[in-house]
């Protein structure tokens, strides 16, 4: 399919400059990311009646890229998306002044007590609305990038607040790899890679992914209701597939045709299978496409990182 490319509407409260002041560019690629346990706890009232965690978090190597570039003072910010899937995003009645990245560039800018003059491109790759973590991932990608446009050098650890500030997954985003997350996702605690490596979830991975996109809230109050599955690592794998049941005919499949793991990613309702080699592969994708038990499939590696680029 061929990209489209959306050039949002511009702000209408700020003066947009026609002539962008270029000091420096610096580009992300900030992977997606899935959760290969997801324990879910109480509500809490103190995290705006959000659930608590336990998760291991896993980046898988699906990339958004963002792109900031400095602009003149008082010349405002402004977004561009890129991408060929850009679900609920491209429709009119998306407000930029809601996307991730821009309340990413607002928070950083507020903390640095700076004004948010930036010029933000995404290229989505990751789908939207699929428990794959993109707005989390473009967050991330932001704080990184407008970390290095305005030269703070601040540590993972001093951005990993304002990432909280924002949402669950932000704070791992910043970092990739391997995580445990509790709190509400937040709390970050590095983990030894090996025992996972060990048990399967590293190297390629197979996402299934959809058209159709599941709400996250709406995921958490169905999972409230009918609870998680005995044997589900992630305890809103019921909700979701009861929400999105291919998913769930997709989870089976890939399992039958050899898959080491394969899950409900999140809050879905993408899925993802991790494969031990290609003849593997091969017999999901062919066990999916027949079936047609998922609209897209991505292959990718995990674990992954984000990368940070100056290109100027
Ligand atoms: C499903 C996961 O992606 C698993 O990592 C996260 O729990 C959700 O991450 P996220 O989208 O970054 O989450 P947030 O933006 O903080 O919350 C979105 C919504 O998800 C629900 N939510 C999220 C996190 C959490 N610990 N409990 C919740 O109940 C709430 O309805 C909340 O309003
Ligand atoms: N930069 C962004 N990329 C993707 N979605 C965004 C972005 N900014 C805002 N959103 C909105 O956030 C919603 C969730 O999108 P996202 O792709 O982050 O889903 P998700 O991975 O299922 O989320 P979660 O992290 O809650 O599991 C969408 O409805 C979308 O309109």
């Amino acid at each position: 399919m061929t990209p489209v490319a959306t050039r949002m509407r511009p702000l209408p409260v700020q003066e947009q400059s026609s002539q962008s002041h270029t000091t420096a560019t610096v580009s992300v690629d900030c992977p997606a990311k899935t959760n290969l346990t997801l324990h879910v706890g109480p509500t809490h009232d103190e995290w705006g009646g959000r659930h608590e965690l336990d998760t291991i978090y896993c980046a898988v190597g699906v990339y958004d890229t963002v792109t900031a570039t400095a602009k003149m003072p008082g010349a405002g910010f402004s977004l561009e998306l890129e991408g060929a899937h850009l679900g609920d995003l491209a429709s009119s009645s998306s407000d930029m002044r809601r996307n991730h990245a821009v309340l990413a560039l607002f928070a950083m800018a507020q903390a640095a007590g700076r004004d948010p003059d930036v010029a933000l491109t995404i290229t989505k790759r990751i789908p939207v609305g699929a428990g794959l973590g993109g707005g989390s991932a473009d967050a991330a990608a932001t704080l990184l990038a407008v970390n290095q446009l305005w030269g703070l050098n601040w540590t993972i650890e001093q951005l990993r607040p304002i990432a909280a500030t924002l949402g669950a997954d932000m704070p791992f985003c910043l970092s990739g790899g391997y995580a445990q997350g509790t709190g509400f996702g937040e709390r970050i605690t590095a983990i030894d890679p090996q025992q996972l490596i060990d048990q399967g979830f590293a190297g390629d991975v197979l996402v299934g992914a959809y058209q159709s996109q599941l709400s996250t809230p709406e995921v958490y109050r169905t999972f409230d209701v009918v609870g998680a599955g005995a044997d589900d690592r992630n305890h809103l794998q019921a909700a979701a597939i009861s929400l999105h049941p291919r998913s769930g005919h997709a989870i089976d499949a890939a399992r039958e045709a050899g898959a080491r793991h394969a899950f409900i990613s999140g809050s879905g309702p993408s899925v993802v299978a991790f494969v031990p080699d290609d003849a593997t592969a091969q017999r999901v994708i062919e066990a999916w496409r027949t079936a047609e038990l998922v609209d897209r499939i991505i292959r990718a590696k995990a674990p992954a990182h984000p990368i940070i680029g100056v290109t100027q």
